[in-house]
């Protein structure tokens, strides 16, 4: 595949994700396959997908002063400037002159003449004239937004709740390539022994840097190798590996998990399970549970029992008081995790954040009354976010004085997130760690 058709089937990308008919990472694999996109040009392709979407709104305020005088433009035109600059501006491996002629060939193709010209025109003029500085808008609010492209509203409220600087990091640490980690299957497996056999299957891999399961790919895709098929190890980001051990499974114990497609953290547990006790993972979309059943198949763990259920009707499958352990994973905004979905930036509203807390503190308030005297409830969520975090708990808790924060979790944890473990609660922000931002409460049921 030529070149230019990479930049076109990226726009064609670009577009679907803009019309809001598909998400960035399911769609960036479906079009590699529909558009049999040459091995040796992915990485240029999910290169150009995801960081012209990544970038978008400064790839918008570079463009602006260009655009002044245009009418508006059509969506295609508009991504293929964005595409340009963004390699313009970020992509020194590509010549400008090759840019250029690529985007007028597209214009050509997919427009008129005049299109095409206006294309040149303002890409020629932004090379001569350069783009304006970031830097210097005054407002902190609005250069943050700018600078990291995410919306105003996301930046405020950050602000509000973590401060100028961690939220400028959090917004920086968004825009760059997150790092894969997989977590050994500790039932088949030692991370050393893991590592020797992915090396020796011409990957690049090595322990990961914060939990004691993990394993990181300094380069390729694990999930195209023989360790995968057998079963040695599961693709998961390190902050949520916490997970499972912040819950402190324990030889013979009954497992829920409330929120569990598509099954990350059940066959963590099961695995640290060790082929003793149970885990029911529950999840309300019957093809999502599927998955964990695929997972829980390929990990060879018959300690799991899926069922598709709406977790707030948990209470009438169960007996109440019948588990040691309950896990909500909960449904929400995903706001820890814009480095691997970057359009939920752009597409999650705060009206979301509102109704998803509501569900969750739904979900949690009826999967506790199945939890056993002087059990352990972890509720946990991928974003950064108090509304659907500590606030959800703060509720709850208010509501329940017969569960307490359990500050043990610290002894369940690694070294290096105990300074950021506050009274049972973690937050984890992407920068700290350079994963995916996480929330953990651990909660105790009294006796
Ligand atoms: C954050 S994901 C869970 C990830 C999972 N724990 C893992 O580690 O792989 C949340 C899951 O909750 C499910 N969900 C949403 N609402 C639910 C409900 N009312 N009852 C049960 N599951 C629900 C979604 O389908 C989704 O799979």
């Amino acid at each position: 595949m030529k070149k230019n058709n990479v930049r076109d089937v990226a726009l064609e990308a670009l577009l679907q994700v803009e019309k809001n008919q598909a998400y960035s990472n399911l769609l960036l694999n479906a079009f590699i396959k529909k558009h049999a996109v040459d091995k040796k040009d992915i990485p240029l392709f999910t290169e150009l997908v995801y960081g012209t979407l990544q970038r978008r709104d400064t790839l918008d305020f570079f463009l602006e002063p260009f655009l002044k005088n245009s009418k508006k433009l059509e969506d295609w035109v508009r991504i293929l400037l964005r595409l340009s600059v963004y390699q313009m501006i970020y992509l020194d491996r590509i010549p400008e002159r090759a840019i250029f002629f690529e985007a007028v060939e597209i214009a050509k193709k997919r427009g008129h003449k005049g299109t095409a010209s206006l294309v040149n025109g303002v890409l020629r003029s932004l090379q001569r004239e350069g783009v304006p500085s970031v830097e210097e808008i005054e407002d902190d609010i609005e250069r943050i937004a700018v600078k990291t492209s995410h919306p105003k509203w996301l930046i405020e409220k950050w602000v509000k709740q973590f401060g100028l600087a961690e939220t400028e990091k959090t917004g920086e640490t968004n825009l760059l390539p997150p790092v894969q980690t997989a977590r050994v299957n500790k039932m088949k497996e030692t991370s050393d022994s893991l590592i020797e056999k992915l090396n020796e299957e011409g990957f690049s891999v090595e322990h990961g840097d914060l939990s004691e399961d993990a394993v990181k790919s300094v380069k390729g895709n694990l999930v195209h190798t023989q360790a995968f098929k057998e079963g040695l190890f599961t693709i998961q980001d390190e902050s949520s590996m916490l997970v499972a051990r912040a819950l402190g499974v324990e030889e013979n114990d009954n497992i829920l998990d409330a929120c569990a497609a598509p099954g990350g953290k059940s066959t963590h547990i099961a695995e640290l399970l060790n082929g003793t006790g149970h885990v029911h993972s529950l999840d309300i979309h019957e093809h999502k549970v599927k998955l964990i059943n695929e997972q829980a198949e390929r990990l060879e763990l018959g300690n799991i029992q899926t069922y598709a259920l709406d977790s707030r009707k948990a209470d009438e499958q169960f007996e109440k008081e019948s588990f040691d352990k309950v896990l909500v994973d909960a449904p929400c905004s995903g706001l820890g995790v814009v480095r691997r979905k970057p359009d939920l930036k752009y597409t999650k509203q705060q009206a979301d954040v509102e109704k998803l807390a509501k569900l969750q503190y739904t979900i949690l308030e009826t999967v506790a009354s199945l939890l056993k005297k002087e059990g352990r409830l972890i509720y946990s969520t991928c974003t950064v976010d108090h509304e659907e975090n500590a606030d959800v708990v703060a509720k709850f808790l208010e509501n329940h004085p017969e569960f307490e924060k359990d500050e043990t979790v610290a002894s369940r944890l690694p070294e290096r997130v105990k300074p950021f473990i506050k009274d049972g609660e973690l937050q984890i922000l992407p920068h700290y760690f350079g994963t995916d931002g996480f929330y953990i409460a651990a909660l105790r049921k009294k006796g």
